[in-house]
């Protein structure tokens, strides 16, 4: 196995990835390392949990060393708890350096975040939303000059999902400059390649790490089988399965709405669960808290939408439970790939309802590998199975009480006055653009049915066209027969004809003879 050493890292890295337990590299970085140090341009996809960050950030503070100025590195990832995990990766291996850093997400105070932009930082690690609002809105920091573009979770940056960062993304490259070394990093990055490989234009170099399963060894996956309606209380008595089998270990509970996540949350407390929730809906402060006392093992169990699905490095998670199967594979990758990290075990549970095996197929044809039954005591589920519905009910109206779906309209003004918005105004366009969209397919179904009706209309002419022409070459072809037999009786009358006269010359020879003869 290769050393850090070998990848042609400074020894000041090397003693730091020592210093951190890192001893060895792991294929991601032993590839990818030399090539950004040679300075080309780099797109690495590698499993989750196998130490991705550490190879962008490593050569980046290595030539950061060499040339120090700011700002000289930009790190864009789609979440603001990501943000603050790399930064944190940047702190700890650049330590030596006296690396300045500065994070800019959403949710915070922009005004403090101008002024820290202003400062010139090294490295700036940014959620695309809240860069582009400064890059709009001040003068006061360039990304002129930047060396390094990172993206990292590249191909979640490019989709365009619920959160679209498309317009951002190109405020930020029309602000960074040609000349610049681009890295981009995922577990799933080949769905989106031809894109990727536009923004690392300069021939970039590739690495997939070959694998036949598309998530890790160690990692034990398992779904289960629920009727919708009993969904709670076989997660309430997995938990108390795993809770009392494994008091320390910990759990992330991967939900699909910010509002289920509320309800879950709350439900899993009146079980005297050790719960905490993280989503979009919650204020910046109360996820952040939330993270911290879950990483530090305050809270036992996270429970979390997809905005914790992807990069989050807890080494402490032992379970995964998907709530509801993940709607695409590659979010169930993510998901799953937040335990058994950097060569731990782990297992992953997948609650799968009556109306989602068809959703299981497509997870199991992706990461190519079935996944196992997992049991559970269904007596112990009937006992808990009204307990559950019960609580969770009072749940559900506990939270309607406190006007969430309201919240999340309000949190959506906020956002957009935020952003130098008018919320009616916002509202009116969208209105409209819906009205366009809508009037756009209604043409483009026209078009459709347009098409399809000159189509079938071709097709039935054509159809006629080859009928006709078949129906004239029978006719042809009996013409040609009834011809034939006409020729071919005449001939048979011409013959008997001919035989007619001869038997009547000879007869009339016979009637000569024998009047001869008399005579
Ligand atoms: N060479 C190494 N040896 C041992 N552990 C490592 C090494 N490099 C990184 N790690 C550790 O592996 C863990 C996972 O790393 P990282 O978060 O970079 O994974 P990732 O590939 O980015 O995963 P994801 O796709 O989920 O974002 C971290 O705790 C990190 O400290």
């Amino acid at each position: 196995m290769a050393a850090f050493a070998e990848l042609g890292l400074a020894s000041w890295l090397v003693a730091q990835c020592k210093q951190l337990g890192l001893k060895h590299p792991t294929p991601v970085q032993q590839n990818c390392i030399p090539a950004i140090l040679e300075g080309r341009d780099c797109m690495g996809c590698a499993k989750t949990g196998s130490g991705k960050t550490a190879a962008f950030v490593l050569p980046i503070l290595q030539k950061l060393s060499e040339d120090p100025f700011g700002i000289f590195c930009l790190v864009i990832t789609p979440t603001r708890e990501l943000a603050y995990q790399i930064a944190e990766q940047f702190r700890v291996l650049g330590k030596p350096l006296g690396l300045k850093d500065c994070i800019i997400v959403g949710g915070m105070d922009m005004v403090a975040q101008a002024l820290e932009l202003s400062r010139k930082p090294h490295v700036v690690i940014a959620t695309p939303g809240r860069l582009a609002d400064h890059l709009r809105s001040s003068s006061t920091f360039s990304i002129k000059k930047i060396r390094f573009l990172v993206m990292d979770e590249a191909d979640r940056l490019l989709e365009q999902g619920c959160t679209d960062f498309t317009q951002d993304l190109e405020v930020i490259f029309d602000a960074a400059p040609a000349r610049r070394q681009t890295l981009l990093f995922s577990a799933t990055l080949t769905e989106t390649l031809k894109v990727l490989r536009g923004i690392a234009s300069n021939k970039p170099f590739f690495w997939e790490a070959q694998a036949e399963v598309r998530t890790v060894e160690q990692l034990d996956q398992r779904y289960l089988l629920v009727p919708e309606k009993v969904k709670d209380a076989y997660l309430v008595q997995l938990i108390q399965t795993f809770h009392d089998e494994h008091e320390d270990w910990s759990i992330i509970i991967f939900t699909n709405t910010c509002k289920s996540c509320q309800v879950l949350n709350m439900m899993l407390r009146k079980f005297n669960f050790p719960s905490v929730a993280l989503h979009s809906m919650m204020k910046q402060k109360a996820r952040f808290a939330a993270l911290a006392k879950f990483k530090s093992s305050v809270y036992r169990i996270l429970i979390a939408t997809d905005v914790a699905s992807r990069g989050l490095d807890i080494p402490t998670v032992q379970v995964v439970i998907n709530h509801n199967t993940p709607g695409l594979p590659k979010i169930y990758i993510h998901r799953v790939g937040r335990t058994a990290r950097a060569g731990r075990h782990g297992i992953a549970i997948t609650l799968v309802t009556q109306y989602d095996i068809h959703l299981l197929h497509a997870i199991e044809e992706e990461i190519k590998k079935k996944l196992d039954d997992f049991s559970v005591e269904e007596a112990k589920v009937l006992k808990i199975l009204t307990q559950v519905n019960v609580v969770r009910r009072e749940c559900e109206i506990k939270l309607e009480a406190t006007d969430f779906d309201e919240k999340k309209e309000i949190n959506k003004r906020k956002q957009l006055i935020l952003e130098g918005k008018d919320p009616d105004l916002e509202a009116k366009r969208k209105a409209e653009l819906a009205k366009i969209r809508q009037k756009n397919k209604q043409f483009k179904e026209r078009v459709m049915q347009t098409l399809q009706r000159r189509a079938a209309l071709k097709l039935k002419r054509k159809r006629q066209k080859r009928k006709k022409q078949q129906q004239e070459q029978q006719q042809q072809q009996q013409q040609q027969q009834q011809k034939q037999k006409q020729k071919q009786q005449k001939q048979k009358q011409k013959q008997k004809q001919k035989q007619k006269q001869r038997q009547q010359k000879q007869q009339q020879q016979q009637l000569l003879l024998r009047a001869k003869g008399k005579k």
